[in-house]
């Protein structure tokens, strides 16, 4: 019995979904987490509005705070044009270490590179490190009290463009007030809000858009 959850939920995946079809790593990570042990990936309810917004966008650049497992990480990958730079950021070098795995599973692997380090010491070495211009979408799942902090970093490193699409997790739950209020009193952004429900719970949460206006 592996000793961490994330290995378990690794392990999973690597039994029970098919190597190279990232829509069965999806459903397998989903269908563990809803029926054994619960997890903080996006989820099934809230992927599909990210898938949504994703497929709308059709982003050339991507950048995820908040790898985990890789769940949200597969989604986004899968739904990306050949050629598209999407950036994914982890704190936790254990979770980075078994995204990686799942990436690889998937068979998403190049299309994604997993930054490790904290998205405070990352955000402000994208352009210089990482050869990036700006984003055409950001998807924010890591610490809610860092949500505003990078959404102002991002802007301060001219990582933003006009139409530059933010994506938000867990605004209800946890809840993100803060980042509420910033994005959405700010006349730089315009703020839609995707009502939904905690991954694998009946509680509410929600997601949150903030297209930048440039
Ligand atoms: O905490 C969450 N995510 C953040 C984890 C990332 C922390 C570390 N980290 C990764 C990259 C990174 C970059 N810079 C700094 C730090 C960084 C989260 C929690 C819940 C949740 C928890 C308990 C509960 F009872 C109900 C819900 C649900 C979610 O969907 C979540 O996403
Ligand atoms: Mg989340």
């Amino acid at each position: 019995m592996p000793q961490i959850k994330e290995q378990r939920i690794l392990d999973y995946v690597l039994q029970n979904a098919v190597k190279g079809d990232p829509q069965s790593v999806v459903d397998a990570i989903d269908k563990y987490c809803s029926e054994k042990e619960w997890a903080m990936n996006v989820g099934n309810e809230k992927g599909l509005i990210l898938d949504k917004i994703v497929s709308e966008t059709n982003p050339s650049t991507a950048l995820e705070l908040g790898t985990y497992c890789g769940y949200s990480g597969v989604r986004i990958a899968q739904l990306l044009k050949p050629g598209a730079c999407f950036l994914t950021v982890e704190k936790n070098p254990v979770h980075a270490a078994i995204a990686k795995q799942i990436f690889e599973f998937a068979g998403v692997q190049e299309k994604i590179k997993i930054l490790e380090g904290s998205s405070e010491e990352i955000i402000p070495q994208l352009k210089s490190k990482h050869k990036v211009n700006t984003f055409d979408f950001i998807f924010i799942d890591h610490w809610s009290d860092r949500y505003t902090p990078d959404t102002k970093l991002l802007e301060e490193c001219g990582l933003l463009k006009q139409g530059s699409v933010l994506l938000a997790d867990n605004v209800i739950y946890p809840g993100a007030p803060d980042f509420l209020q910033y994005v959405r009193n700010c006349s730089r952004y315009e703020c839609t809000n995707y009502p939904s429900h905690l991954e694998y719970m009946d509680k509410e949460d929600a997601l949150e858009k903030a297209v930048f206006k440039g």
